[in-house]
């Protein structure tokens, strides 16, 4: 079994890091990449997986630290999938409100019933930059994306994703239940098992 106490999330996402915290519990303390470079890495890759082991080794090489990475993002299914791993960069680095306005618009004629959507999120865990082996973990959550944004709470496409299981959109819902059943969660709750901590 792997232990660690403190491991560095290969992030400059305040939401993100809100998030893994909350789920990891005090056991292990996340610290902000932040911390050590505000330089952010080119997210180069072509999926999920190659995009969070690329920020998971860029942060463990910065910090010397075990590092773990976040690659998140939404897929639409009337758009092939995307956004997809560029999610992020959808409106061209203009921002959440603007990635989301993009989206709207782009669905603006699309029927109810043929806006399904998932969010998509790989966690990438490496004990040093070199790691051959780093554990890898994805989550998925299903819902529909809305014709209007809805809610406060969350961050970036929160607003606009309907939660089926729920009857409200994911920025509606509170911090402690999307950290119950979110695609977020569930590859946490994977990564918790793979190390001895669930
Ligand atoms: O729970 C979520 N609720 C709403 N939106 C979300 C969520 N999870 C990911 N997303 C969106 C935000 C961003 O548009 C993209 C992630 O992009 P992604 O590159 O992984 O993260 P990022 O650039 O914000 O921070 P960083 O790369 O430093 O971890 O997907
Ligand atoms: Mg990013």
């Amino acid at each position: 079994m792997m232990t660690f106490q403190q491991i560095v999330l290969a992030s400059h996402n305040a939401g993100k890091l809100k998030e893994l915290q909350a789920m990891l519990g005090d056991t292990v303390q996340l610290r902000s990449i932040g911390e050590f470079s505000s330089v952010e890495p080119e997210e180069t890759g072509l999926s999920f997986v190659e995009n969070a082991i690329l920020k998971a080794r860029n942060a463990a090489r910065i910090s010397g630290m075990p590092a773990l990475a976040d690659d998140s993002g939404l897929a639409v299914d009337f758009l092939g999938g995307a956004p997809g791993i560029y999610s992020a960069r959808y409106a061209d680095g203009k921002g959440d409100a603007a990635n989301n306005a993009k989206l709207l618009d782009v669905l603006k004629d699309v029927p109810q019933e043929q806006r399904g959507a998932q969010f998509v999120c790989v966690l990438a865990l490496v004990r040093h930059a070199d790691d051959p082996l780093p554990i890898l973990c994805e989550g998925l959550w299903h819902g529909r994306i809305l014709s209007e944004a809805s809610g406060e709470h969350g961050f970036g496409y929160d607003p606009l994703f309907w939660v089926p299981e729920r009857n409200c959109s994911s920025a509606e819902l509170s911090p402690a239940d999307k950290n119950q059943i979110s695609h977020r969660a569930r590859a946490m709750s994977l990564l918790r098992q793979r190390l001895g901590l669930a």
